[in-house]
């Protein structure tokens, strides 16, 4: 079937939104664009890399946890991922997405939370209409699974296209060389122990969301309001499109966060904020549609499976009590707390 021939039949090729993607008036998006918070700090981590001066370093350092401690989210640059990887990575999952639906289901039946786990299973393909709240879809298709470790992983990602493995594997080598850097200088502003977060975030997954370009985006959700449920995450955009809102904890309402070419974004997932006891914040993010498709890749760098993630030990005293309880990982991903504001 040719592309053109394919694209019409597709679920998203409609010329107004379809009822049962209609959010209510208390969910939809409403007014867009809403106005992009040009105060979400940019970082430039050039000047964290080796050769740079040790007050250089601490400078940045201060930057991330001040990011983190206000808004939970910022973008770097200069990050040290190299550009081609990055280019190869957005084509990869262009093609993904167009593909045939047969091609992006995985032969798997059952798929379920083990897919995160290097379980048996391959990946999970969602299409839109496999959403639903209150029997409302998301504007949106995606695909996730497990990357850790990069090599045992990889034998149950898709093989189509067929450079997905070869393309895949290259930048996630890149992030976790990047995400080791970051977690390590979070590890550093936080005080503690030398490679405590490095010790805890070997495992990473990915999710891949597509969201194509809808009539009416002042109706749709691409993603609802959630947290991450990693320590962090690092999300790469395609387009120029403003999809990813945060809420601004001081009044609850959405800012827009920048489509910057070039730039990373860098989430404090709920798990760090645990391990912070809550220093660092977890931002409510969702994403909103646009009239331009848009393509995110979020990397989630995760405590393994078994870990016992709860206040570290060196931010509690009898003035910061524990504000969490401990939980397995793999119990916390289970639970309705996973996408959630920690309480
Ligand atoms: O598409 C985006 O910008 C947000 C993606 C996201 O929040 C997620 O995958 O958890
Ligand atoms: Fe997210």
């Amino acid at each position: 079937m040719g592309e053109e021939e394919e694209q019409v039949l597709r679920w998203f090729n409609v010329e107004s939104v379809p009822a049962d993607y209609r959010f209510s008036m208390e969910n939809r998006p409403g007014q867009l664009p809403i106005p992009i918070c040009e105060t979400i700090p940019v970082i430039d981590l050039q000047k964290a890399a080796d050769s740079s001066s040790t007050s250089d370093k601490l400078s940045i350092i201060q930057q991330i946890i001040e990011a983190s401690q206000e808004y939970g989210l910022f973008q770097v640059i200069n990050h040290g991922v190299s550009g081609n990887a990055v280019k190869e990575l957005l084509s990869l999952y262009r093609d993904f997405f167009k593909m045939p639906i047969e091609d992006k289901k995985c032969s798997t039946d059952n798929m379920n939370i083990d897919a995160l786990f290097g379980g048996s299973q391959g990946w999970i393909y969602k299409n839109s209409t496999d959403f639903a709240k209150d029997g409302i879809h998301l504007w949106r298709d995606s695909i996730k699974h497990n990357c850790y470790p990069i090599q045992d992983s990889m034998q149950r990602w898709p093989t189509k296209p067929t450079r997905y493995r070869e393309v895949l594997s290259r930048y996630l080598e890149e992030m976790e060389v990047l995400s080791g850097r970051i977690l390590e200088m979070i590890n550093q502003g936080l005080g503690l122990e030398e490679g405590y977060l490095r010790e805890m975030s070997q495992v990473q997954h990915l999710v891949a969301n597509y969201y194509p370009p809808c009539p009416d985006p002042t109706l749709t959700l691409g993603l609802l309001k959630h947290c991450d449920p990693s320590l962090i995450t690092i999300l790469v955009q395609d387009g120029n499109a403003c999809g990813l809102q945060v809420v601004n904890h001081n009044n609850g309402q959405w800012m827009g966060v920048s489509p910057l070419p070039n730039a990373l974004i860098v989430n404090i997932g709920n798990q760090l904020s645990i391990v912070s006891n809550g220093k660092l914040k977890s931002p409510e993010h969702r994403a909103v549609n646009s009239k331009e498709t848009r393509t995110s890749i979020a990397i989630f760098v995760n405590p393994s499976p078994n870990s016992r993630v709860e206040p570290a030990k060196a931010l509690v005293d009898e003035f910061n009590p524990p504000r969490y309880s401990p939980t397995l990982y793999k119990d916390f991903l289970c639970s309705p707390k996973a996408y959630v504001l920690p309480s």
